[in-house]
């Protein structure tokens, strides 16, 4: 005798990110989030706030400002670079991102991606951490790459998958996290709560 197999509902899945990157990091492995929805918070850092904290808060904090339903699955992150103990959030001008890049010339920085899962009551987070390094800029090259604009709403002023990438000629870590999201531990965490690939919606 055969039982007829009930149609598991899954949750809805809710991305709490206004960043367009980490939307098509997750169509990459296939997932595609029932809402997108922006949570609006103070990113400024706490007097000695060490990176690997503040990353972690400030994922939470995001997932706390959004409301979201018991059965809904609530994703949301934050990424920062950590030169040393100091963090470089996004840069509020084209001078502050040629500060981040001239500290970051010709050394290794690390990058922090928090993710934090929140399904019912129960909140779930993982640090990612991924060392990139960069090699010795000039100033010409500098400039040339300000000029781009690609320093805009990224952490430390740069992007991996943009002009910078001239720059870099070794990570050590995850290349998507960098980017924004975790991919391989996101798809886990997110198989946990019964959110797997290709599960669109009609
Ligand atoms: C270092 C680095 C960061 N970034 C981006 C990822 C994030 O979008 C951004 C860091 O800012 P975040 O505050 O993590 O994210 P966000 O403001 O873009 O979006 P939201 O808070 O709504 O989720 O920097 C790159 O795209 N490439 C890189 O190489």
């Amino acid at each position: 005798m055969t039982t007829p197999l009930a149609a598991v509902e899954r949750p809805r899945l809710i991305l709490g990110s206004a960043s367009p990157r980490r939307l098509d990091l997750l169509a990459q492995i296939g997932i595609l989030p029932d809402q997108v929805r922006q949570a609006d918070i103070d990113e400024t850092p706490l007097k000695g706030e060490l990176p690997d904290r503040y990353v972690r808060r400030i994922a939470r904090e995001k997932a706390m400002a959004l409301d979201s339903g018991m059965d809904d699955v609530l994703l949301c992150a934050d990424t920062t670079v950590a030169v040393g103990r100091r963090i470089l959030g996004k840069p509020a001008s084209r001078a502050e991102a040629g500060d981040f890049m001239r500290l970051m010339s010709g050394r290794r920085h690390r990058v922090l991606t928090a993710v934090v899962i929140r399904h019912g009551d129960k909140l779930r987070d993982r640090l990612v951490e991924t060392t990139v390094r960069m090699r010795p800029i000039t100033a010409a090259e500098l400039d040339a790459y300000l000029d781009v604009g690609d320093w805009e709403g990224k952490a430390g002023g740069y992007a991996i998958q943009g002009a910078a990438a001239a720059f870099i000629p070794w990570i050590q870590g995850s290349f998507s996290s960098v980017v924004g999201l975790p991919l391989a531990e996101t798809a886990a965490m997110l198989a946990s709560c019964g959110i797997t690939r290709k599960e669109v919606r009609p």
